[in-house]
């Protein structure tokens, strides 16, 4: 009964998804999972975007098991490796005729110090510029299939996180716990000049904190691990989880309100640097620069 007290905003939208495509990233488990298992129950053709593709086909399995969709479908996306992440846009981009909605929801926690495969820390690596490049490589799919919603999943988190240009890879100074919260802001900010630029384009896109959720996302950390565990009537489902990220994919008149951040279904909070937009600005160059993609697109 707490933990339903607490665990506000559930997504009430009664859209239906015949025809739509989406595709959710970190699909096969927790938050990731429970939003595709909704998108599937709406009767959208759901792309499981995951990095490890047996862990991808069991979710699929009990996906289409619970909804009887059977377009439920597993693709290879490891977020640390560029490679991978262009390999799995180009074949999405010859599978798929339309793309309707892209969750950026994968995400790691608090990992000890370690490199993508191109040299990213793996948290600024994997949360922010993992998911820039992916939302770069489909955005023209996105455009031609108008209206179409970009969501970011990003954390309370962000509130104690800061962009520092000259650290952006923890070269120089390296918390876990805050290098998360750094890539946790450097999401918003890519949300709100997102936003900016597809003004006009029929796309929009929200940033979503899910609420504090019981998920494998603590298994870096055994103190995280162990407070979730202690306070767990305080910790919300992974179901309960998805609904912030389901309400900005679905409900119905929310575009005037692209860029912005929710929380329990409703506008939340954004510190100061998350509503900085010279810091988006920059940073949004700096990831192009370290991509190796235009700054205009
Ligand atoms: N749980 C919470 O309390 C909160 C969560 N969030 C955010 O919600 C999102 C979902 O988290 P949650 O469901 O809790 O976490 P989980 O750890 O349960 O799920 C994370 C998903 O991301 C995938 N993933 C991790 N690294 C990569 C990679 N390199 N390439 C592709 N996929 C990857 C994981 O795959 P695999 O299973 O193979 O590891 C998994 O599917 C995250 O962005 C997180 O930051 C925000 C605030 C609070
Ligand atoms: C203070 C406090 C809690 C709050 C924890 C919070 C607020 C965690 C936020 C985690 C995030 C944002 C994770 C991922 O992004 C608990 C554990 C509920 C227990 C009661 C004491």
């Amino acid at each position: 009964k707490i933990r339903k007290m607490l665990s506000n905003g559930v997504c009430t939208s009664n859209v239906q998804l015949p025809g739509k495509v989406a595709i959710v990233t970190g699909a096969n488990t927790g938050i990731g999972k429970e939003t595709a298992k909704d998108l599937a129950q709406r009767g959208a053709r759901v792309y499981l975007a995951c990095r490890d593709v047996d862990k991808g086909e069991l979710a699929a399995r009990e996906i289409q098991a619970v909804t009887g969709n059977s377009q439920v479908f597993v693709r290879k996306l490891d977020l640390a490796d560029t490679k991978s992440i262009r390999a799995f846009a180009k074949d999405f981009l010859a599978e798929e005729k339309h793309l309707h909605l892209l969750i950026n929801n994968a995400g790691v926690m608090m990992c000890p110090y370690s490199k993508t495969a191109d040299g990213f820390e793996m948290h600024i690596g994997v949360n922010h510029l993992g998911h820039f490049l992916l939302t770069h490589l489909l955005l023209e799919k996105l455009k031609e299939s108008a209206p179409s919603r970009i969501v970011n999943l990003s954390s309370l988190g962000h509130h104690l996180g800061r962009i520092h240009f000259h650290n952006l890879q923890g070269e120089k100074f390296y918390s876990a716990g805050l290098a998360y919260c750094h890539s946790k802001l450097a999401n918003i900010l890519f949300t709100k000049e997102l936003a900016k630029r597809l003004k006009g384009s029929g796309v929009t896109t929200y940033s979503v904190h899910p609420g504090t959720v019981h998920s494998e996302l603590t298994r870096y950390s055994s103190i995280m691990r162990w407070l979730w565990q202690l306070f767990f009537v305080f910790i919300k489902t992974p179901q309960e989880g998805a609904q912030t990220s389901l309400y900005c994919a679905l409900t119905e008149g929310l575009e005037s309100l692209s860029g912005s951040h929710f929380s329990d279904c409703q506008l939340a909070w954004v510190s100061y640097q998350g509503r900085n937009e010279i810091i988006a600005r920059r940073l949004w160059d700096v990831s192009c620069d370290l991509l190796g993609l235009p700054v205009d697109w």
